[in-house]
């Protein structure tokens, strides 16, 4: 292909040589010409110039430089060093470098033989019976054999063919070289026959046992030798379907079943090239591991999405095929897995249950991923968010996240469980706040908790603020200040379960929704971290200032693209992190980890139960008491009330005087802003539709609908139609509740 380059010589040359181009005397000094006087000239411009007149006919103007150039392409070596850098093999291997990785692959070699030793010798017996049926057929084959050797009986048939042609000449040959044959082979077979009688002789005078023992060799070589062609003396100890070795044929084929245009078009095209594996496909962990790089344009997330024919492909349950990128390298790196094992049959032990006592500094013990490695979550300046359908396993791991922070006194629990199932019970002795519960009084008490953590987190700052810089170089709350519990900086872990009932609650809902806006954007850096869990991930239950500012998220199995993306963040369905693709119920406790690794991670998390729950939450309290560390609803105390209580229907009746009969919603929020700022001041800073919406979401609990209502701006102006309340409506709305009250 040739590319002709801007040349502003060009449009000269063409101009000077008009009948260049009809290809009738070309006036080639012209072209010399105009091209002596091109500065700078390369040293090969002229062969290279030559060489495409010959190769792509006439250049009338400008240099021909050839896009695809051969030879070399003269990289930088550095750059080529940096890319192979990417792709070293690592000295020590992968499953050689965590502890539990390692003891995991040995403790799975040890077992594998160690069950092939014990079926075998479970069953010499029966390969002693098996030997000994097969004995007289072996000694038969062996006689047979030797006699068929010494006579050379294997040439009889030529020499009876020599017989019945009636040449004489060959059968003399024939015979004659039989019977030097067979005189040296008869040698040979009566001294080895001599020396079997004699070994016998030996061995009637030797003890019994060592005759037993030659009996034994004897019939067990003649029973090797007597063994039928289509039956093996062994049995297999493992049938191979079980645990079959993943080979690139298994995955070629797994590959192309899947129906994805591009592999199939590849493979059409090329197919020992289309999928290439870049590495050895090696055990890692309980399963098979391969490298795979896919056709140019598939990307992991085509093969994610067809996760389940993969599984019916290499014929393996759902649970054990975890196929991963890595886009550090490129978005068609695969990474496949096949464990042997189904994770979700795989009970995640968690070390928290021995340990005597935790450091939240060195992360959270949550669970493994499905190659068993165990996934630590660190909590110290980050924010965790928790999300699933209901029953898939959210306060399960919030349980695993309090038990850890639980087991460290020097960090404060704070435990908001907004169901009020009451599952995080056991660890109500180790809170500073507790509530369990769906009532708007525990709705109201979670609120509280935000507005308070709110002013901690201002406060933390002014102290961290007023920190000596030799003991707080960065800024920030370290394990040496969180000790020093006069500082008032050690880590504060605050838990909202089932959190959308206080952010989609009418009367607290907004304000707590920017209290924690507020707390996750400034409290990282000062120790205090929240931790979310919701089953209802939309944008009324879960305000998007939230979503968008959490650093780790954990989705647990969720229906569709727009619920995967609140939790994981925005794109990540696109980008084939996918909590859809697991099952309800059955992959509960299994979720895609975001921000803990450098990677987003499937994992699963570890499960403890509620007695184990309350062993651990029982050996914390023991130790805050023991170091004077229990504080607040732990020690019985009654927390202040920070959020004002209210009554939004006799507030409305307050600011809505009886000579107006129909208000637009935003003109009462208005009013009840001016009423109550520290209420209503969020709900009137919200643009219109909002601000109208608010409103309406609010009196929804108590019935009332809000209706169409023609009115003027307070300010006058134009006439409109706009949503509003009925002031009668209200008025009803109060005296039903005050005769339910009543009854
Ligand atoms: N890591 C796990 N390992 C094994 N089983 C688990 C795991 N996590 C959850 N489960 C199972 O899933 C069930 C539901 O878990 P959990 O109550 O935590 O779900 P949830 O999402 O909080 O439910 P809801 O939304 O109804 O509150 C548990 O009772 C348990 O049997």
């Amino acid at each position: 292909m040739t590319h002709h380059q801007d040349d502003p010589n060009h449009e000269d040359e063409d101009r000077t040589t008009p009948s260049a181009r009809e290809g009738k005397d070309a006036d080639v000094v012209h072209l010399d010409v105009a091209r002596a006087g091109r500065q700078p000239q390369r040293p090969d411009a002229d062969r290279q110039d030559s060489d495409d007149r010959t190769a792509d006919g006439p250049v009338l103007g400008g240099e021909a430089v050839r896009v695809d150039r051969p030879g070399p392409t003269g990289g930088d070596w550095r750059t080529a060093l940096e890319a192979k850098a990417r792709s070293r093999q690592p000295i020590v291997p992968l499953w050689l470098r965590s502890r539990t990785e390692a003891v995991e692959t040995l403790k799975w070699v040890a077992l594998h033989y160690l069950h092939v030793a014990g079926y075998q010798v479970v069953r010499l017996p029966l390969y002693g019976g098996r030997l000994t049926a097969r004995a007289p057929r072996g000694l038969l084959r062996l006689v047979g054999g030797v006699v068929k050797w010494t006579f050379d009986l294997e040439g009889e048939p030529v020499r009876l063919a020599a017989v019945q042609k009636a040449d004489p000449e060959v059968y003399l040959k024939l015979s004659r070289q039989r019977d030097s044959r067979v005189r040296l082979r008869v040698l040979i077979s009566s001294a080895a026959l001599v020396t079997l009688l004699v070994v016998c002789l030996m061995m009637a005078e030797q003890a019994t046992t060592a005759q037993w023992a030659a009996l034994a060799v004897a019939v067990a070589a003649l029973g090797i030798l007597g063994k039928p062609a289509d039956r093996p003396l062994i049995d297999r100890a493992v049938v191979p379907s079980t645990v079959e070795k993943l080979t690139s044929d298994i995955v070629v084929r797994a590959l192309t079943v899947l129906g994805i245009g591009g592999i199939n078009q590849a493979m059409a095209k090329n197919p020992k090239d289309a999928i290439r594996f870049v590495a050895p496909i090696t055990r890692d962990g309980p399963g098979w591991r391969a490298d795979i790089d896919l056709p140019y344009g598939v990307t992991v997330a085509d093969v994610m999405d067809k996760r389940d024919r993969m599984a019916s492909a290499l014929r393996r349950p759902l649970g054990c095929i975890w196929p991963e990128g890595d886009s550090s390298v490129h978005e068609g790196r695969l990474i496949l897995w096949v464990g042997d094992k189904d994770l979700s049959k795989t009970v995640v032990k968690s070390p928290l249950v021995k340990a005597a006592s935790h450091d939240v500094f060195k992360g959270i013990p949550f669970g493994c991923d499905p190659r068993g490695r165990a996934i630590v979550v660190p909590v110290i300046e980050q924010n965790i968010l928790i999300g699933s359908q209901p029953g898939q396993g959210k306060t399960a791991s919030v349980r695993v996240l309090a038990s850890a922070v639980a087991l460290d006194p020097s960090a404060e629990l704070w435990i908001h469980e907004l169901k009020g199932t009451g599952d995080l019970d056991p660890h109500e002795q180790n809170c500073h706040r507790y509530v369990s519960g769906i009532e708007d009084e525990a709705i109201a008490y979670a609120a509280d908790s935000l507005a308070l953590l709110r002013k901690e987190v201002m406060r933390r700052a002014a102290s961290l603020k007023a920190l000596p810089a030799d003991l707080c170089p960065d800024k920030k709350v370290t394990r040496q200040i969180a000790d020093r519990r006069s500082l008032g900086l050690h880590p504060l872990v605050a838990v909202f379960d089932e959190c959308q009932n206080l952010f989609a609650h009418p009367d607290f809902g907004a304000k707590a929704g920017e209290d924690a806006e507020f707390v996750i954007k400034l409290g990282r850096a000062l120790g205090v971290v929240l931790v979310l869990a919701t089953q209802r991930p939309d944008k009324d239950s879960l305000p998007t200032g939230i979503s968008a500012n959490v650093t780790i998220r954990f989705c647990l199995r969720v229906a569709g693209q727009l619920e995967n993306d609140m939790i994981l963040g925005t794109s990540a369905y696109k980008n084939g992190i996918r909590a859809t693709v697991f099952q309800p119920k059955v992959d509960a406790g299994i979720g895609y980890l975001l921000g803990a690794t450098p990677m987003p991670k499937v994992v699963r998390t570890a499960y403890l139960d509620t007695p184990a729950t309350q062993r651990i939450a029982k050996r914390a309290h023991a130790l805050r008491a023991s170091a004077g560390l229990l504080g607040g609803h732990a020690l019985g105390e009654t927390p202040e009330h920070v959020t004002p209580t209210f009554d939004l229907l006799a507030d409305i009746l307050a600011v809505v005087p009886p000579s107006e009969a129909k208000v637009w919603n935003e003109v009462i929020v208005d009013r009840l802003a001016e009423l109550r700022p520290e209420i209503y001041g969020a709900w009137a800073g919200l643009e219109g539709g909002a601000k109208t919406a608010q409103l309406t979401t609010a009196l929804k609990p108590y019935g009332i609908k809000t209706i169409q209502v023609w009115g003027t701006s307070e300010g006058g102006g134009k006439g409109a139609n706009r949503i509003g309340v009925a002031r009668d409506d209200i008025t009803t709305a109060i005296t039903h509740r005050d005769r339910g009250q009543a009854s």
